[in-house]
């Protein structure tokens, strides 16, 4: 059975200040890099033999890291990016006007195809990352992957393989370099395909970061 480690990438600077990123980007803070180094020695104990990263500099940073525990390569997949936020990309989260809000309520609420202005739906965040996912079929039997992604990111991976719609995303708390893994099955009395086996495992950092909500 496949196993596929799915990290998002360690804290940054604009995480913490509370600030859209989507596929703007800022570098990891000092609690971020320690969060990559505590990842990457649960990887390593793991045994991942792959490493598959979105190539946005925080999500680059964080695979190093990893990659440098486990000893293995990194392949950069620009799939694995964080939902295109669009106009409002580097802003902050209380920043936002009554209409801006709402460009981002239609992204929670579920409003067919809503997006914010020149950015992308959560259903075209699904359909490329469960692309991306499925290269992982193709790797030589026995691989143990990790993908280094992000938050809404893999949490819209998370929600659809479990059937639910894409924003249900927000239901789930991905902290920077939480862990969550799914695995590919055959059973004829389960479902087959992708499972999920846990979500936001946070046990192997010794601070985990707050997520921006709760700041
Ligand atoms: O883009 C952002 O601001 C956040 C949203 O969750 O994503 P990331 O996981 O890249 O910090």
């Amino acid at each position: 059975m496949l196993q596929v480690y799915l990290v998002r990438h360690g804290e940054t600077q604009w995480n913490a200040e509370r600030r859209i990123q989507g596929q703007s980007d800022s570098p990891l803070t000092e609690k971020g890099e320690t969060q990559a180094w505590q990842v990457a020695e649960r990887a390593k104990a793991l045994g991942i033999t792959h490493i598959i990263a979105s190539d946005l500099g925080r999500t680059r940073r964080t695979a190093e890291i990893i990659a440098d525990a486990c000893g293995c390569e990194i392949t950069l997949e620009p799939r694995l990016r964080e939902l295109d936020m669009g106009v409002l990309e580097r802003r902050h989260i209380d920043s936002l006007t009554e209409e801006e809000e709402g460009w981002r309520r239609q992204l929670v609420n579920g409003t067919a195809d809503g997006r914010i202005p020149d950015g992308e739906s959560m259903q075209e965040l699904s359909d490329r990352m469960h692309a991306a996912l499925a290269t992982c079929l193709e790797l030589p039997e026995g691989s143990r992957p990790m993908l280094v992604s992000h938050g809404m990111a893999l949490g819209c991976l998370v929600s659809t393989i479990l059937g639910l719609p894409a924003y249900a995303e927000r239901r789930l708390r991905l902290r920077n370099c939480s862990i969550s893994r799914i695995d590919y099955q055959h059973s004829p009395w389960l479902a087959s395909g992708w499972v999920v086996e846990t979500a936001g495992d946070v046990s192997h950092l010794d601070a985990p970061a707050l997520d921006e909500l709760q700041r």
